[in-house]
């Protein structure tokens, strides 16, 4: 369960009709840079970046220098009041902290680290009361608006097969719990094969894309899993197959790693795309 404890403040803050949209970014890794430049730059109008936070404030300020040399960095419980939408872009272990005050406040949280959803249902059940809402944009998968099409019918199975680089995988605490040895493979290991519940608890920092297929399909016990390492590929690679009483369907996608191996630059793509569409005059897609 979140470790968010905070009030409950109703009605929910608003910024001023017409101003910019008010960005708060936790963290600054590979996404959260990478939407910060984007939005510095002027790529996503009527967005500003109102707050980052950051585990190493001195080392974020020297980062953001050169694209936002205003923008204040704070600690995370600082965030909430200086923004209006917070994008969740930090190791998952944070994710009450960071996504809580949000939702408390009626406001809206973007998140990637999809998988600590699994054991945040209270945040859910809090946006629920106080208007907020949670926003899992596609990241690094594709193919959710038609698995969440589907899932207004009857799905009767989803996969999905996962394929990584060595180093897209390496420190996953399943692969330690269970003493597999990746780092001097030389051809494709399985390394994993389950439910996407148990997916996100032994690769919280490599499979938010299984949880985000789980939640936009049949849920985390009912979406299989299967995790390889594999010292030939480049790019991390996820192949869904899902069957319902509406379509068959299966997509692959081939994600080049941003500056963190684990993440596919896509991801902060996605990020940009859920944003834009907020405001956007025609939204394309589910
Ligand atoms: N939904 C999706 O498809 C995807 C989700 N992700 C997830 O998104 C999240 C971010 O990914 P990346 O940007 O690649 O990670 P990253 O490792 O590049 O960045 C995380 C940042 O959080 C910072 N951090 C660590 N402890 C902190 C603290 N106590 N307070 C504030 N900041 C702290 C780190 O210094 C680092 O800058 C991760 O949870 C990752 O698993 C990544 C790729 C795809
Ligand atoms: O799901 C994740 O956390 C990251 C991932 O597989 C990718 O970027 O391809």
């Amino acid at each position: 369960m979140s470790s968010f404890e905070g009030p409950l403040l109703l009605p929910p803050s608003t910024s001023t009709p017409g101003a910019p949209i008010r960005l708060a970014v936790a963290s600054l890794g590979a996404i959260g840079m990478a939407v910060v430049e984007a939005v510095q730059s002027g790529r996503l109008p009527g967005f500003t970046i109102a707050a980052v936070s950051a585990r190493d404030i001195e080392a974020a300020r020297a980062r953001l220098a050169p694209v936002a040399p205003d923008v204040p960095v704070v600690p995370i419980a600082e965030l909430e009041p200086l923004a209006d939408i917070v994008v969740e872009c930090a190791p998952a272990a944070l994710f009450g902290e960071i996504v809580g005050p949000f939702v408390a406040n009626g406001k809206k949280a973007v998140v990637l680290s999809i998988g600590a959803l699994l054991t945040h249902g209270d945040l859910i059940e809090l946006a629920g009361r106080t208007g907020g809402q949670i926003i899992a944009p596609s990241g690094a998968l594709l193919a959710l608006d038609a698995v969440t099409a589907a899932a207004e019918g009857t799905i009767h199975s989803i996969k999905m097969i996962t394929r990584k680089p060595v180093k897209g995988l390496l420190g996953a605490p399943y692969l330690e719990e269970n003493g597999i040895d990746i780092a001097a493979a030389t051809e494709p290991v399985k390394v994993f094969s389950g439910t996407a519940r148990e997916a996100a608890k032994g690769f919280p920092a490599n499979l938010n894309v299984g949880a985000a297929l789980a939640l936009a399909g049949v849920g985390p016990d009912a979406t299989t899993i299967e995790i390889w390492a594999d010292p030939a590929l480049t790019r991390n690679t996820h192949r869904i197959e899902v069957d319902a009483d509406s379509a068959s369907f299966s997509m692959a996608i081939e994600n080049i790693p941003s500056e963190n191996p684990k993440t596919g630059r896509i991801t902060a793509l996605s990020v940009l795309a859920a944003l834009r569409k907020m405001t956007a005059p025609l939204r394309v897609g589910t």
